[in-house]
């Protein structure tokens, strides 16, 4: 399945988004009450502004005119109760907004990050890590900072706008559809950049997640770059996409910034054709001076909203260019679901491959109708060429990839119909590269396995002693107390291969995996190890993927893996002739 986010249909982008959009209104329903508040507060707060310029206009024609100072100071009384309670809504509306938008980015973060754990490994190989965490980050941020700064100003404008555009037509509709004939022709700019703003934007945070994405790749292989001195070479990378960077947010920058200029004029030319109509018509006697300064006032109350929309489309534009981004990722399904159990076959052996076929995304056939069966209680060793395939066999055999034809059984049943509690709670995979998180041995070991979980370091222990595990415990310092930091050096390939071993066998899986589990581990560790593996009870199935041959001296069958065959080897000497036979014919 094709889980690259940066390689999907445009047109298939854009068809969708108003699908999109609905599903943006789905997550904000939950916070319906807070925008109805606010939408509340804002319809009052802009009823009693619109109020303002009528009230002065009134003034002029009826108080001013006439001297009546307390008249005056009776509307200068009410301007400033309206501009006090104005304050008190403001304040609210933004306190109310700014909560909305942190609920909003959290829920947006938690949504992502579950995703992100449901997806296949396909989806992780596909896509690069720093694109990931710059949607993660920063685009859910673009929604953040719509939600929490703009949307009111963008609603309150709005709102602003129609009672402006009410005022100036029902007060003199001639002046008002000249005032509000420019709004139109903005209208219809601004519909037609938009898809290219947005467009452009999108461009620029795709162009922001690669530079994210080259930034994590180098600095998490820095020490590669060192040892091979390839700094000149990831410096003209990192430049490369730097420019390109530069580049897009130049592109995007030159039309978010073009809307202010034009609004600004499309105002003042709005102001030029009140002023001069209006003039004419007080001289010929229609209109009175009041009338014009509340004029003047409502096409300012018409305009500003707009010159702010500007920017506030703009960032309108950006959020939604997050969000396409966001929801690509919300709307992708694993393609490794759970199926209906069938019925199981009687006396199955543990694992059975039925004309399995695999290939990898864009890759070709690396495993072509294979077929064999694994019984409870051997001792398999996988061997072959290095890429003939057995860590994708290994892979399959655990899950972590469907087969494209043909089907895998676990215990005669489809492997695809276990939950993965069920198949992790059976099957122990030992990765070539194990995974370790922040924090104890303990908590590493006992990582997923909620039978352990709430043991004390003294009863996790004693169990460990029971297994075996002890002695490799003791090669760390402070035993299970002893700390791991992710991605740190403090601790060797093999040390972490050790706390992946023990971690696997607490677990009492029914099927073992190593993949390469002891290819860092000195001799004395790894006799230490194969006494653990003996010791596991008598039906546990153990498969070995090994490089070091004495290693699988003691399987009880070994696979040869290569071009997309799996034979039986039969023994280790036969297997060791088809490997010799291999390398001469290379
Ligand atoms: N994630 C992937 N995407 C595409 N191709 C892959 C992926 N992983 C492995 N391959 C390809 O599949 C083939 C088999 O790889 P695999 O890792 O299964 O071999 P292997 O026998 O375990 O090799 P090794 O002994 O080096 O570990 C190789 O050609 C490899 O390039």
């Amino acid at each position: 399945m094709n889980y690259n986010l940066n390689n999907t249909d445009t047109n298939e982008q854009q068809s969708t988004s108003g699908k999109r959009l609905l599903k943006l209104l789905a997550y904000i329903k939950t916070e319906h009450r807070a925008l109805l508040g606010v939408f509340g507060i804002m319809v009052i707060s802009q009823t009693l502004t619109i109020t303002v310029p009528y009230v002065v206009g009134y003034t002029i024609d009826h108080y001013v005119a006439h001297k009546d100072f307390s008249g005056i100071l009776r509307c200068a009384g009410l301007l400033l109760a309206i501009f006090l309670v104005n304050l008190i809504f403001a304040y609210s509306q933004t306190l109310m907004m700014g909560k909305v938008g942190q609920r909003m980015l959290y829920m947006l973060r938690s949504a992502l990050f579950v995703k992100l754990q449901e997806l296949p490994i396909a989806f992780f190989n596909q896509n690069k890590t720093g694109d990931l965490i710059s949607r993660i980050n920063n685009d859910t941020d673009k929604m953040n900072q719509f939600f929490s700064q703009s949307l009111v100003q963008f609603a309150s404008g709005i709102m602003s706008m129609i009672g402006a555009g009410i005022f100036l037509l029902s007060i003199n509709w001639k002046l008002g559809i000249a005032t509000l004939t420019p709004a139109i022709l903005l209208l219809l700019f601004t519909r037609i950049l938009s898809p290219l703003v947005k467009k452009r934007n999108a461009a620029n945070m795709k162009s922001t997640g690669g530079m994210s994405a080259e930034i994590q790749e180098s600095l998490s292989n820095f020490k590669v770059i060192i040892a091979f001195n390839r700094r000149d070479y990831f410096r003209k990378r990192f430049d490369q996409v730097n420019q390109q960077n530069y580049k897009t947010a130049t592109a995007a920058g030159v039309l978010n910034n073009i809307f202010n200029p034009v609004f600004s004029f499309c105002s003042q030319i709005a102001m030029l054709a009140v002023l001069a109509y209006g003039i004419y018509l007080i001289s010929a006697g229609e209109f009175t001076v009041g009338l014009l300064i509340s004029y003047l006032s409502f096409s300012t109350y018409f305009y500003n909203p707009i010159r702010q929309l500007a920017i506030l489309w703009t960032n309108f534009q950006m959020a939604m260019a997050g969000w396409d981004r966001i929801s690509q990722i919300l709307e992708l399904e694993t393609d490794l679901k759970v199926i209906p159990a069938g019925p199981a076959k009687e006396n199955a052996p543990l694992i059975s491959f039925q004309h399995v076929q695999f290939r990898y995304a864009d890759s070709k056939e690396i495993l072509k109708n294979v077929s064999f069966n694994m019984e409870q209680g051997k001792t398999y060793a996988l061997v072959g060429p290095t890429g003939g395939g057995k860590t994708t066999t290994a892979s399959l055999i655990a899950r972590l990839y469907d087969p494209t034809e043909g089907q895998v059984l676990l215990n005669g049943r489809d492997i695809r119909s276990y939950t993965p509690e069920e198949r992790t709670r059976k099957i122990g995979f030992i990765l070539q590269e194990p995974f370790l998180f922040s924090g104890t041995i303990q908590e590493n070991i006992v990582y997923g396995n909620p039978t352990y979980a709430d043991y004390s370091a003294t009863q996790l222990r004693e169990v460990m002693e029971k297994v075996g595990l002890d002695a490799l415990l003791e090669r760390f310092e402070d035993g299970l107390a002893t700390n791991i930091v992710s991605g740190n050096d403090g601790i060797s390939l093999g040390q972490k291969q050790l706390i992946a071993f023990m971690r696997a066998v607490l677990r009492n899986p029914d099927l073992l995996v190593l993949d390469e589990a002891t290819a860092n581990i000195d001799t004395v560790t790894e006799q230490q190890l194969e006494a653990v593996l003996k010791k596991l009870p008598a039906h546990t199935t153990r498969v070995i993927i090994a490089h070091r041959l004495n290693t699988i001296e003691n399987a009880d069958e070994i696979f040869f893996v290569n071009n997309g065959e799996i034979t039986r080897a039969g023994s280790f000497d036969h297997a060791m002739n088809m490997l010799l036979q291999h390398e001469r014919n290379t």
